[in-house]
Formats: structure tokens, sequence, C-alpha cells
């Protein structure tokens, strides 16, 4: 997969090159660029931002620095199709990501990021890349973070671990909270008894049939307790 990701704070991105996803950067199985928007602007302070039309508290960034990068990328002339890249502006304001939607963009060939700052970004930034890409607006929960760098990390987490090849034993991706519609049932390691806290019973039996119904009920009963709105109304 082909990540390119637009912010004024490349250096958030450094982290990027440890564990799993740096390992996945060095075999090439992503192929990642951080871009610098400052680079794209031209003044002496190398100016992003404008205070708003309209008037109104803080900072809107500029169009043209965003214009001039995402052309760097998607290329000037580009035309929306169905083929084009997916641009993804994180913001509060967008679509909720979700485990569906980290599947479904795992399987994309090329995402482009573009991180707000201040009060975001002029509205025809998007209006004009929607000529160019397919663009969505995402956001990863329901509060306001200063910039859109860590949601995007926390996207390209998510998304990253179930390109394929990426997780050694993808089985354990199927196990997970969100996978099924519940949360991940407890779970427990060696040693069997710590601070006279004994693992259930049930998990030592071996019995796979007795596990795999307890785990079950677990699942559901944390989830009635923690994320009711997951589960179907008659089953709260
Ligand atoms: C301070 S926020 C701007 C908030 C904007 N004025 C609003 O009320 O919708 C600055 C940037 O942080 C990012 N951001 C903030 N909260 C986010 C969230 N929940 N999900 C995704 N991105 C977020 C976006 O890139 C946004 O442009």
């Amino acid at each position: 997969m082909k990540i390119d990701i637009v912010s004024i704070f490349p250096e958030y991105f450094d982290v990027l090159n440890v564990s799993l996803l740096g390992k996945a950067r060095q075999s090439g199985l992503i192929d990642m660029n951080v871009h610098n928007l400052r680079d794209h602007a031209h003044d002496r302070h190398r100016t992003v931002d404008d205070t708003p039309y309209g008037g109104g508290a803080g900072m809107v960034m500029k169009p043209e620095p965003w214009g001039e990068a995402l052309d760097s990328i998607l290329g000037a002339d580009a035309v929306a199709s169905e083929d084009s890249p997916l641009v993804i502006f994180p913001s509060p304001a967008g679509e909720v990501f979700d485990q569906k939607m980290a599947r479904e963009l795992s399987l994309e060939p090329a995402l482009v990021f573009g991180c707000g700052r201040y009060e975001g970004i002029d509205q025809r930034v998007f209006d004009h890349t929607a000529t160019q890409a397919r663009v969505r607006l995402v956001s990863i929960g329901d509060y306001v973070l200063n910039g859109g760098e860590v949601a995007v990390l926390a996207m390209i987490e998510a998304i990253g671990r179930l390109i394929p090849g990426m997780v050694g034993n993808p089985e354990s991706l199927v196990e997970e909270s969100h996978e099924d519609g519940l949360l991940e049932y407890p779970s427990y390691t060696k040693p069997s008894v710590w601070r006279e806290r004994e693992v259930p019973p049930v998990l030592l039996s071996g019995n796979h049939g007795a596990v795999d119904k307890w785990r079950h009920e677990q699942q559901v009963e944390r989830t009635r307790r923690v994320r009711p709105d997951l589960l179907p109304p008659e089953q709260r």
C-alpha cells in the first residue's frame, strides 16, 4: 500500500518507523512518504493559515499550500475516478472511523492523508480535491484534537495491521473486539495463580467446546455492560 501524509508537523510520524509498521515499511509492504505542507508556502514565514472570512475565533488553513501539496501527490491534472487514490481528511465533522472502515481501507492501494490544524482547512480544498481523487472526511471520535496527526496515526495503525502479510498470525485479527460486533473476552496467561487470583478453571480444562462457550458468554456480558449500543435492541 502507498501512503502519503501531508502535515505541518512531519516529525509526528517518526514513530511509524518502529514495531510492526516499521517492519512493514522496511519490507516494502507499506511505502510511506510524509510531506511538509510548509514546503508549499512561499512567503518569507512559510505561512499556512489566515483569519477566517466572516469573522470568528482562530485561523483557517490557506488553500494555496494545500492545493500545491496535493497536486504534487495526485498530479495537477488528475481527474477523479473509481481508481483514484483515496484522500482522507481527518475531521471531527467527518464520518466516524471504525473497524469496518479500517478493513475497507486496508484494501486500498493508495491512501493520502491531509492533516488539518487550527480551525481546519479552507472548504475549497475539499471541493477541489474531490475533482482530482476520491475524498472522505473521517473522525476518530466525538472529541476535538489540536490537529489531524494523532488521528492519522490511529487510523494508519488500525488499517496497517489488516494489510495481508502484516501480522504473523492473521487468525488473531479475527478474534478481536469489534470484528464480530462484540467486545473481546478477557485473556489470561501463565502463571495460573497470581497474587491469589486464579485463572477461570474452564480455561485450564482442555475442553475446547466449553472454552468457546465461556468466551462467547464473556463477550456478550462485557458488551452488554460496557457497550450496549453495539447489540441489537432485543439483546441489550
Ligand atoms: C482544532 S481541530 C478543528 C476543529 C474544527 N474547527 C471543528 O470544530 O470541526 C484541528 C484539526 O484537528 C483534526 N481533528 C480534530 N479532532 C479530530 C477528530 N475527532 N477526528 C479526526 N481529526 C480531528 C482535524 O484535522 C482538524 O482539522
